[in-house]
C-alpha cells in the first residue's frame, strides 16, 4: 500500500521547505517517493533542486484542446497516459510532478476523469506519494487523490497560523477526499515561540507532532538559491524532522 501525504498551511509558513525536508528523509531510507507539488505558487523544484519544464497542467490543456480533434478510435486514456509519463521527472530516488497551471474556462471533468484514473494506477508503483498542496485545499475536492492517510498543517507558531491549522481541520470534514489523520509541525519555531504554540495547540486540540526551529542554515541556503536537499544532517530543522519521522513511523 502507498502511504500518502499532504503538506498544507498558510504561505509562507515553509510548507515547501518541511515537505522538502520529508523527501529527504524518505529518499535516504530507500522509500521510493513520488512527489507531488499541487501547489501553483509553490517553488518544490526549487527547493529540490530540480528543473521542470513541463507540468500536468499542460497536459490537461492539451487533452482539453485536442478532445474533438482526436480521431474517434484512438485510446484518449493511453494519450493522456503517455504525455503524463512525459512530465513526470526521475530524480535519484524520487520523481516529481508538477500540476501547474489552474483549469482555463469551460469544463475539465472529462479530463479530469481520466486523469483520476491514471494517476491512482501511476500511486500504486509508489512507496509513498507526497503532496505539496495549496493553502486552501480547493483542489484536493476534485478528488484527484481520493484518500490521504496524513494530512500534515505546517503552521509558523503565530495565532493566525494556528488558526490556519484549525480552520484546515475544519475544512477537511467538507472536502470529498478520506483523511485518516491530520497532524500540525510548527516550523521556524524559536525559545521565544515554543510555549505558547504548545499552549494554543493544546487550547485548539490540533495534534502537534514536532516544532522545527529557525534554522540559520534554511535562511542562508534560502539566500543563496540552493536546494534544501542536501542540508547536512546536523542542520537543526533536519534533526528535527527525522524525530517527527520516527512518530510517523516514516
Ligand atoms: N525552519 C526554517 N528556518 C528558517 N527559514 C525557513 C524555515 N522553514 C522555511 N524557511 C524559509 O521561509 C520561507 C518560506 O518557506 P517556504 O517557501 O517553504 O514556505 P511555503 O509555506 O511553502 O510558502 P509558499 O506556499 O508561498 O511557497 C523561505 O524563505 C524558506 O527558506
Amino acid at each position: 500500500m502507498t502511504r500518502v501525504i499532504a503538506v498544507t498551511g498558510k504561505g509562507g509558513t515553509g510548507k515547501t521547505a518541511i515537505t522538502t525536508l520529508l523527501i529527504r528523509h524518505l529518499t535516504r531510507g530507500n522509500k521510493v517517493v513520488l512527489a507531488v507539488d499541487a501547489d501553483p505558487d509553490t517553488n518544490l523544484p526549487e527547493t529540490l533542486g530540480c528543473e521542470v519544464h513541463r507540468t500536468i497542467g499542460d497536459v490537461k490543456e492539451f487533452m482539453h484542446e485536442e478532445r474533438d480533434n482526436l480521431p474517434p478510435d484512438v485510446n484518449k486514456q493511453s494519450i493522456l497516459e503517455s504525455k503524463l509519463y512525459e512530465v513526470l521527472e526521475e530524480m535519484p530516488g524520487y520523481d516529481l510532478l508538477v500540476m501547474g497551471r489552474p483549469e482555463g474556462s469551460g469544463c475539465y471533468c472529462y479530463v479530469n476523469n481520466l486523469l483520476r484514473g491514471i494517476m491512482n494506477k501511476l500511486v500504486d508503483n509508489y512507496d509513498v506519494l507526497i503532496i505539496d498542496t495549496e493553502a486552501g485545499l480547493e483542489h484536493f475536492s476534485r478528488k484527484i487523490f481520493k484518500q490521504v492517510d496524513d494530512l500534515i498543517v505546517v503552521t509558523d507558531g503565530s495565532r493566525r497560523g494556528m488558526g490556519t491549522a484549525e480552520r484546515i481541520r475544519e475544512l477537511v470534514g467538507e472536502l470529498e477526499t478520506d483523511v485518516a489523520h491530520i497532524y500540525v509541525i510548527a516550523n521556524k519555531v524559536t525559545d521565544s515561540t515554543s510555549e505558547t504554540i504548545i499552549r494554543t495547540a493544546a487550547e485548539l486540540e490540533l495534534e502537534l507532532i514536532g516544532m522545527v526551529p529557525l534554522d540559520e542554515m534554511i535562511v542562508q541556503r534560502d539566500l543563496a538559491g540552493q536546494p534544501l536537499m542536501e542540508l547536512p544532517d546536523d542542520s537543526p530543522a533536519v534533526k528535527e524532522i527525522e524525530n517527527i519521522s520516527r512518530k510517523l513511523n516514516l
